[in-house]
Order: C-alpha cells, then sequence, then structure tokens
C-alpha cells in the first residue's frame, strides 16, 4: 500500500508519507520530518504492512493537489487538503493506534529500538522537538545513517558542532561549544581590559523569547564568570509562551520592548529569537523614546571594529558588508559615505548573504533582523601578531582582531556569540550604549505584511528592491516614495510565509 508521492528526496526516502495520524496541525518542515519518520518507521518496523488508512502528500501542492488518501484497497478516499481533513475527522487517534497495534499482532512483527511506542507517540502527539527528534533519528538511521543526538541546542550550536565534527574532531559536544567561546571571550577581555581604567560593568538583560537560548545562554555565562560578564536572563520559558510578546522579531518588527520588561534609560537590553540565531539591541535615551540597535547596527559596530585594528595593524584585507534590502538607509550611507567600507546587497535570506561574503578577505553580513555573523581566515592576523617586523602596537592590534574574530561562531549567524562579540568591543572601547546606537540615526520605517490572493504573480529584481512583474507596481510605488525626503520603499513576497512584504522608511 506503499503509494508514489512526489518529495524530492533520495530514492530510499522519495515517497512521502504520513498516516491518518496527522491531524492537520503540524506545518513546513515540522510536516516533512513527522512524513518522513513515518515512512521510515512504518517500512523498517512494520516492514510494509498495509495500514488502515495512508496519506500520501507531495512537498508541493502544484503536484496531485497537495495530498491524497487512500484506504488499504487503494480506494482514493481524499484527493484535496479540505477531503482529508472531513475525512480525518472521522478517525481519531486511538482508532488509528489500535489499527497500528492489531497490523503489528497479526504479522508478528518484531520491533526493536525506536519501537512502536514512538510511531504511537508519533500519533498522539508529544511535544514537537520530541516527534521531530524522533522521526529524523527513525528516518535517517532506516537508510542507514549513524545518528548522534545532542539533545536539545540552539541553531548555531548544532552548525558549530557539526562543523567541528566535518572538520574531523568528531568527540564535540555542547559543553565543547561553551569552553570554546567562554575562553574567547575572557582572553580578549583580559587583553582589552589591561589598557582601560574604567571598564563597563553594567548587566545585559537578554530576552530569550522563551526559547532554547535561554538555559544555553545560563550555561554560557556561568562558564565565563558573573565576575565578567552580567547577564540577566528574561524571558526564560518558565512561564511564558515561545515568542508570544517578545523575541528579536516582535521588538524588531513592533519597535517596541517584550511585554512586562522594566526599562532604565540607557541600560543594555538584548533579544535572542527562538532557536537564538538572531540578536537585537535595544534600549531607552533619556526622554525614554525606544531605541532599537538591530542587525545593521551590529553589523556597523563589528566592521567598523574590525577595520579600525587592521588599519592600526597594518593589514590590507578587503573588508566588506552584506546587507539587505531591509537595511536602514541611514546604515548604508554611515558605512559607505562615512566609514568608506564597501557594502553589497543581496536578496533575502542569510543563504545569500552568506555566500556574499565569502567573497570578501572579511565579511560582516547581517540581516536587519539580527541574524549575522562575520566570515574570515585567521591566516594573516595570526602571522600579523607574531611578525617580528612590526611594530609592538601593531601587533597588539593583530592579536586583539585575532581573539575578536574567535569570539565569531562563523558557521552561521549566533544570538549568544554576537551578544559577546558586542559585550567585548563595548568594554574596549569604553563605550556605553550610547556612544554605540550614535553612530548614526536610523530613518524611521515600517514594515507590514499584506495577504494577496497570489503573492508569486510579484517577481523582484536589483536584490528584491526593485518589482518588475506586475510592471505598473514598481512605478506606482515610485511615484510614492517621490513625495517623502529620503524616501525609499519595496515589495516583496516573503519566502517563508504567505504573505507579501511591505517597507517603506523616509524622513519623518
Ligand atoms: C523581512 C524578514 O525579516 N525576513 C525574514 C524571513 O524571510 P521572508 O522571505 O521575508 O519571509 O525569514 C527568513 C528566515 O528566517 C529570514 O532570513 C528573513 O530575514
Amino acid at each position: 500500500k506503499i503509494s508514489g508521492g512526489s518529495c524530492q528526496k533520495p530514492d530510499n526516502v522519495r515517497v512521502s508519507y504520513g498516516t491518518a495520524g496527522f491531524r492537520g496541525n503540524a506545518s513546513g518542515m515540522e510536516y516533512v520530518f513527522f512524513r518522513m519518520g513515518m515512512l521510515a518507521a512504518l517500512r523498517s518496523k512494520l516492514k510494509e504492512a498495509a495500514i488502515g488508512v495512508m496519506v500520501t502528500a507531495s512537498h508541493n501542492p502544484e503536484h496531485d493537489n497537495g495530498v491524497k488518501l487512500i484506504d488499504p484497497q487503494g480506494e482514493m478516499l481524499a484527493q484535496s487538503w479540505e477531503s482529508l481533513a472531513t475525512a480525518l475527522a472521522n478517525v481519531t487517534n486511538d482508532q488509528l493506534i489500535e489499527q497500528l497495534k492489531q497490523i503489528i499482532d497479526s504479522q508478528k512483527i518484531p520491533l526493536s529500538n525506536t519501537s512502536f511506542k514512538e510511531v504511537v507517540a508519533l500519533v498522539e502527539g508529544i511535544e514537537s522537538h520530541k516527534k521531530q527528534v524522533m522521526a529524523v533519528l527513525d528516518g535517517a538511521s532506516a537508510f542507514g545513517a549513524t545518528c548522534h543526538d545532542h539533545g536539545l541546542l540552539t541553531t548555531p550550536q548544532l552548525h558549530y558542532i557539526l562543523a567541528c565534527y566535518n572538520g574531523g574532531d568528531i568527540k564535540v559536544d555542547e559543553e565543547h561549544y561553551y569552553q570554546n567561546y567562554a575562553s574567547a571571550f575572557k582572553a580578549l577581555l583580559n587583553v582589552v581590559s589591561l589598557c582601560k581604567l574604567n571598564p563597563v560593568t553594567s548587566p545585559v538583560t537578554v530576552d530569550c523569547a522563551n526559547g532554547v537560548g535561554a538555559a544555553k545562554l545560563t550555561k554560557l555565562a556561568e562558564r565565563i564568570g558573573a565576575n565578567i560578564i552580567d547577564i540577566v536572563v528574561y524571558n526564560d520559558g518558565q512561564s511564558g509562551k515561545l515568542n508570544e510578546n517578545c523575541g528579536a522579531d516582535y521588538v524588531k518588527v513592533q519597535q517596541r520592548a517584550p511585554a512586562g520588561l522594566n526599562m532604565e534609560p540607557f541600560h543594555r537590553y538584548a533579544s535572542f529569537d527562538g532557536d537564538a540565531d538572531r540578536l537585537i539591541y535595544y534600549t531607552l535615551d533619556s526622554d525614554c523614546n525606544f531605541i532599537l540597535l538591530d542587525g545593521d547596527k551590529i553589523a556597523a559596530l563589528f566592521a567598523t571594529y574590525i577595520r579600525d585594528n587592521l588599519k592600526k595593524a597594518s593589514i590590507n584585507l578587503r573588508l566588506g558588508i552584506i546587507q539587505t534590502a531591509y537595511a536602514n538607509g541611514n546604515s548604508t550611507n554611515f558605512l559607505i559615505n562615512q566609514q568608506n567600507i564597501e557594502i553589497a546587497c543581496t536578496p533575502t535570506g542569510v543563504k545569500y548573504l552568506h555566500e556574499k561574503a565569502l567573497t570578501f578577505d572579511i565579511g560582516v553580513y547581517f540581516e536587519a533582523n539580527g541574524h549575522g555573523t562575520v566570515s574570515f581566515s585567521l591566516f594573516y592576523l595570526n602571522a600579523a601578531a607574531f611578525d617580528p617586523n612590526k611594530s609592538a602596537e601593531e601587533r597588539f592590534a593583530a592579536k586583539k582582531l585575532k581573539l575578536f574574530l574567535d569570539i565569531i561562531n562563523q558557521t552561521v549567524g549566533d544570538a549568544m556569540c554576537d551578544l559577546l562579540a558586542v559585550e567585548a568591543i563595548l568594554q574596549d572601547k569604553n563605550w556605553s550604549v550610547k556612544e554605540w546606537y550614535r553612530i548614526y540615526t536610523e530613518l524611521p520605517n515600517r514594515q507590514a505584511k499584506v495577504q494577496v490572493a497570489d503573492r508569486r504573480i510579484i517577481e523582484t529584481g536589483d536584490a528584491e528592491r526593485k518589482v518588475i512583474l506586475p510592471s505598473m507596481l514598481q512605478p506606482a510605488i515610485d511615484e510614492l516614495v517621490r513625495k517623502y525626503p529620503s524616501g525609499r520603499s519595496f515589495v516583496r513576497p516573503s519566502g517563508t510565509e504567505d504573505v507579501v512584504r511591505v517597507y517603506a522608511e523616509a524622513n519623518t
């Protein structure tokens, strides 16, 4: 009763599966994992046993209308999401589990390892991350992969561990991550505080969006030591819901603090997103106006710090900043006109920024929403830090820069590492958040999303800054924008949600 689907997966998982256990409330990757896991579970554990009701669903809603529901005799029961929902409404989880049990009993299938109870757990609906982990482990084991389950991690921690693993360090684990970045941070602070009379010791309060970052940041802070950095964790997930009125995206888009956070002027506040790959800072000015220090400002801080130290070390490397259309116009002006730093603009999505960053010797890339990092090779800096032909001052700047870059997680934007990097620069420059946000003033801006019948009719060009189709749209935007000094606006279909995003900024 295995029926073809159109998931673009390797041959042995090409058929995409779920069972009637799918109640229509899983979505996106969760559903893909769920289907893969169920496929593997069914094929390997139940030996392709017939099952009362099967669903095949396609990745692509244009194929097969997205979904099919077939009974064991091959009879088509439903062929659209709507009819599926109706058909499934008559099958309870209990009934499905009962069916699975009967199949197992009747076929006398020996169950091993991850077994029937996990299939049942998938069907019953347990915490989503456990479902996903089991589904992936099951799916991967079924086609012979060796799996290492590292438990709950932030997204960047997982990237870090994988990068170490691919680099040959197969024993690497979560603790390795903390030790690596805690010691890198301490090493830089050791160097910078020696030449400073008045270290910045005020706390930084971090809204962890009630996500996985809370527990991980607490561990990292413990490894560094409270005498070196004072991190207060807010929204640690004990009571609030993930991303509900909090988190980096909420703060960035709403331009306001997470609910319930009592802020003091000029204190430092930061927000992670749920999986801790985005970071933004914010504070209040003396009139209690909310001041956002987003990905653009973090990029500007990183890039100017790197540039200044490259100069002091007399190292000639090509430094670039990569932005997207969402970068505030004044951040672009500041970097190009005042700082003379090279800028590139790519379409939205860190994979594009990352790729472009690699074309520079040192590439600083950030989306305005706080997702970003730095790509570099330490080769020149290591050499310069020990070059006897350089002056002590030059060697010192090279060493400092190397220590700074040691704090960066190059594999992907990492809220924890980026936080440490910001804190280290502020310490080194003896800056409060006030000096930092004053490097330039953002143009006032708004971001909105609009539901349309079919977002795919909008095609963009020039790194998503111009609409190509429908052809009447760009002239209409231009006409509106012309009315406002420093006005800029663009429209693009989202790549992750069924909406069209609209961005606008201007002098007022
Ligand atoms: C304006 C905005 O924040 N867009 C986000 C969002 O993409 P959209 O294609 O705009 O839906 O999700 C992406 C993935 O997280 C992120 O990389 C990107 O920056």
